[in-house]
């Protein structure tokens, strides 16, 4: 009888981790290299659904070389990235993800409501925008622009309209590297509250960046990366306990925390 029971209880186990890897993002044993120069070794990380991550460190740290191997932009030296359960850059894990585009990389001689149309086609959403995403682009103020070829947008338009195309389907994993730089002030808070809402929805967003103050209120985790290690993970009960504490700020202890690793060569 109580092996029963404790065969049983392994069994639930197991099921309950099987669903969990299922609705998760999975860093294992990863290792990434540009060059011959290796940017992370040995990562081991878990993503749930509904987290609004912040991955935090210093310059050449490595946060957009993660973001771009989750998005199956490059390949994996070691180890294995698994999204709901499918590995990174199979079409199954791309459909999962959303990246902004960067904004360096959009088309020029395409308009913004041609590359978002484009967009819509290629994720499958339909041949016209979302609603959606229109919606967003008006929040922005990016409307009336859309018509305008993208080689005549500043830094923040292009800003925004990749934000616009890359979470186009609003797929479940938003993959944002330095998507607020450039944005105006209105346009920020659009968005903070944009990734607020897909969050309390379940929809997870990896930001890149080094607005600490993001911290203070929006990231419900926080990864530092340093010298190709995770340097620590911030959950949120311990974001919590810094935001509750009279004389600290989540900011400041993040600087602290930084500072205390030296600057990668
Ligand atoms: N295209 C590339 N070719 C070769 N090495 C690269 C390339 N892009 C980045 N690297 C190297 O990979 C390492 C990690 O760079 P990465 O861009 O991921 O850092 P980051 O944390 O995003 O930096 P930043 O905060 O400056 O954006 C750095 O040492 C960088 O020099």
């Amino acid at each position: 009888m109580a092996d029963g029971f404790a065969a049983l209880t392994v069994v639930v186990v197991m099921a309950r981790h099987a669903r969990t890897a299922r609705m998760s993002i999975v860093f294992e044993q990863l290792s990434l290299q540009r060059g011959v120069q290796t940017v992370l070794s040995n990562l081991n990380l878990h993503i749930g659904r509904g987290e609004w991550v912040g991955l935090i460190g210093s310059n050449g740290s490595g946060k957009s070389t993660l973001l771009s191997a989750l998005a199956g932009l490059l390949p994996i030296a070691s180890g294995r990235i698994l999204v709901d359960g499918h590995p990174a850059g199979t079409l199954a894990a791309r459909r999962l993800l959303g990246k902004a585009i960067d904004p360096a990389q959009l088309p020029l001689g395409l308009t913004g409501q041609q590359l978002l149309e484009l967009v819509a086609e290629a994720r499958q959403v339909g041949l016209s925008v979302p609603q959606d995403t229109m919606a967003l682009a008006e929040s922005f103020r990016l409307t009336p622009a859309l018509t305008k070829l993208i080689a005549t947008y500043s830094l923040g338009m292009k800003q925004k309209l990749g934000i616009l195309a890359g979470l186009i389907d609003a797929p479940p994993y938003w993959l944002l590297d330095e998507s607020l730089n450039g944005l105006d002030p209105p346009s920020a808070f659009v968005l903070k509250q944009y990734l607020q809402a897909a969050q309390a929805r379940g929809i997870s967003t990896l930001l890149a960046t080094h607005s600490l103050d993001l911290a203070e209120r929006h990231f419900s985790r926080v990864l530092i990366l340093a010298d190709g290690q995770m340097l620590a993970d911030w959950t949120s009960d311990h974001l919590a306990q810094l935001r509750a504490h009279p004389e600290q700020s989540v900011e400041a202890a993040l600087v602290a925390a930084c500072m205390s690793n030296p600057v990668p060569a």
